[in-house]
Parts: structure tokens; sequence; C-alpha cells
């Protein structure tokens, strides 16, 4: 059997590949001469799968998109606190090239537009850092998440430099008010270098499904950062990743997303999938027209809003008997629903006289919250003071110490 998943992504394209709305972005010379045909998407699933159709090896330069991940690396290499200090989390409603700061903080209104994009490429790599150093560690940074090797589109690069004086004023407004330090050109330089980093919609869908695991790339299983910076990030996307445009997004898509002037838009549905999506023409917004369009028929067709309540998540139990042994194979999360779930068929287990041993198997399993921590423990403790023999299978160390609340620990099997 051939799964669907592609043909149905194909089907998503075609239908909307006459739609020949809108325009390449054209302030960046170099990105006016794109084949404004493009077309790709890709969706890669919390449990590490991709799926994808049209122009999906096709690679263009990440632009904007690139602003969550460097927030996420700035988060990581300076403290949330330090990095609030100089961005903050509130929605624009403006363009991404305002020349725009909070009126009374004079700090720009979030990380999503260029001001605070370009402070928080200026905060990476700790306090020390060279322009060369922060470029280095965003590419290294995207790298990881996208699980292969990124590189610089130089063209792309130098062409927008050639015009960046839009970007050179918000950089100079920023020290004016001293929101940022140091030499303004090679600020807006390393920003712009972090802005042509070239991927694809397999790479988009790979590096956003990290934020819907809570950090943990699902292909190489690598944990990239904690799962409150991918909150915070994905939270910042859902409110501002779509500019002036992001209150209709997120009533009629509902999936916290940003975009690129390039054409690509990256999409995150925590606990489930991230998506890529490329397609060269842009709308009055700066966001790609047949991209839009494209998460509008997933969203509707697939249940992805974020706030349908009709779905299921990805999180299960299985359960498994064998002589005398029954295992409880946990995936996904493991939060108050997955964790419900295990106690309800751990209790089951109760009237069935012929179970020796409980195995726990959380080979597959993702994370556990401190709640879906807790409650599985407790069951595993009520299990053994029932007489029971209980064990972990843990390969990848994702229940570390699991004391059952006494001192001891479950047989490690
Ligand atoms: N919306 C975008 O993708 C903007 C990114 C572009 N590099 C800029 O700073 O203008």
């Amino acid at each position: 059997m051939k799964t669907p998943v592609p043909d149905y992504l194909d089907e998503v394209l075609d239908s909307l590949r006459g739609d020949t709305s809108g325009a390449n972005a054209t302030y960046i010379p170099e990105l006016a001469e794109a084949d404004p045909e493009r077309f790709g998407i890709a969706l890669t699933t919390t449990l590490g799968r991709t799926y994808a159709a049209g122009d999906a090896d096709t690679e263009f330069s990440i632009q904007s998109i690139s602003k969550p991940f460097a927030y996420a690396a700035a988060i990581i290499d300076r403290g949330l606190d330090r990095v609030l200090e100089s961005v903050r989390v509130e929605p624009s409603g403006e363009a991404f090239d305002e020349l725009s700061l909070d009126g009374a903080t004079h700090r720009p209104k979030n990380a999503m537009i260029n001001a605070g994009a370009i402070t928080t490429h200026s905060l990476l790599a700790g306090p020390g850092a060279g322009p060369e150093e922060r470029v280095d560690r965003a590419v290294s940074f995207f790298s990881r998440l996208a699980g292969r090797e990124l590189r610089i589109d130089e063209r792309v690069c130098t062409s927008e430099l050639g015009t960046a004086h839009r970007n050179l004023s918000i950089a100079h407004m920023l020290r004016n008010y001293g929101v940022v330090e140091g030499d303004v050109p090679a600020l807006v330089e390393g920003y712009t270098r972090q802005c042509s980093v070239l991927v694809t919609v397999r790479d988009l869908s790979v590096m956003s499904a990290t934020l819907a695991t809570g950090g943990i790339q699902p292909v190489t299983g690598e944990r990239l950062m904690d799962p409150a910076v991918a909150r915070h990030v994905m939270a910042v996307m859902a409110s501002a990743g779509m500019y002036d445009g992001a209150g209709d997004w997120l009533v009629s898509v509902g999936i916290p997303a940003k975009s690129g002037v390039a054409g690509g838009i990256v999409g995150v549905l925590p606990d489930r999938v991230g998506i890529g999506t490329f397609s060269p023409r842009l709308d009055q917004h700066g966001n790609s027209h047949r991209g839009r369009l494209a998460f509008e028929r997933l969203s509707r067709d697939m249940g992805m809003h974020l706030f349908a309540s009709d779905q299921g998540r990805a999180d299960a139990v299985d359960v498994v008997r064998s002589d005398g042994t029954v295992t409880f194979a946990l995936r996904g999360n493991v939060q108050v629903t997955a964790a419900t779930e295990l106690l309800d068929l751990m209790a089951a287990t109760d009237g069935t006289g012929d179970v020796d041993d409980v195995v726990l198997d959380v080979t597959r399993v993702h994370l556990f919250t401190d709640l879906g921590r807790r409650m599985t423990l407790e069951g595993l403790r009520r299990l053994r003071l029932d007489g029971r023999r209980v064990g972990v299978h843990d390969p990848s160390g994702v229940l570390p110490f699991p004391d059952l609340g006494d001192g001891t620990y479950p047989d490690v099997v």
C-alpha cells in the first residue's frame, strides 16, 4: 500500500495552482527574478515523518522565517529575561518593515517585525560576540533544526544589502535608543545574512516540527531547546508572525505561522505537525498568497485549527499483554490526556489476576510534562503496592530518575 498523504498534498497544490494573484517581492531585486510558478508543500509530524508535494526540494531564502528560530537561539544564549528587556511580546499590527518602537519603552514590539528581529540578531551568541559569530550561530542552529548543513545565498544577500536603506534606518533608530549596540551596518549585514539562508519546504517543516515537539528535532532526536522556549516562540508566532494580517490568519487558519518575502511560510501546530509552503507571489501583507490558501485548505480538511476542539492528539497509550506481563507503551507528549488514559488502563489491570509484571515502554515519548511524569510514576507506585513487579523501558532517557516517591526505582527492562 502507498500512503495517500502525498497524493492529498498534490491535490491541494493542483487545486490552487491556477491562482496567480499577488506578485513577487521586488524591493530585493534577486527575489523579483524568482520563478513565480514554483509551488511546494511539506508536512512533518512530531513522530518525525515528512510528506511532501510539488517543488519540495527547491531552495529559496528563508527571509523572515528565520526570525522565530533566531529568537529561540537568542533566548537560549541570553536567557528569556535579557531578551525581554530588549524586545517586547505584543502584536504590532504593523507591516514587517515599519520603523516601529513601543511609545513608552522605546523597545521593538515583537521579534517578528524587522525592528525586533534586528535586535534579536544582535543578542545571538552571547554578550561579547562579533558579527561573524552571530551569523555562524544562526546558520548552525538553523542547520541543526533542519537536520542538514544549510548555507547562505550570497547573491540574495548582496542584492538585499544593495537596497537595505529601510533596515539600516530601523537599526539606526534602535541604536539611537540604546536598544542595540555597536556597528549598525555590520549588524544589518549580519541580519541580512541570517535572512539569506537557503531552505526547502522540507527543511521548514522539520524545523517547525521541532517547535511542535517542544524542542526535540523529530528526525535526529536531538533536544535543541527547552519546551518553555518552544512555547514562547510559538505564542509570539501566533500573535505576530503574520504581521498586520496576524489576527485574520489566526481566526481563519488557526496555525501559528511565520512568512518570508521569498514566498515561504512555516506553520506549527503544537504536539502535532510542522508545515512548510513555498510560492513566491505575495499578498498585500507580504505573505505568500497561494501559501496562505494551502494553509487554509489544510486547516479545514485536516482539522488543524489550533482552537478546534474536535481533534484528537498524537499522544496515545497502547496496551500489549503476553504471558503474565502487560506493557503500556506511551507515545507523543505525556500530559494530562495521555496520563489520565494510562492511569485508567493501569487501573483496569487490577481485575486481571494473571498479571505479575508491568512494563512501561516510553521509547516513543517526546516529553513528559511535570504533571504527566508525576501521574505516571504514581501509577507505577500503586501497581507495585498491589504486589506487581514494575519496570521501565526508556532507551533514550525521557524519564530520568523515576523515583516512585519512596526513594526506590522501577526495574530497567
Ligand atoms: N518579510 C521578510 O521576509 C523580510 C525579510 C527581509 N530580509 C527584510 O528584512 O526586509
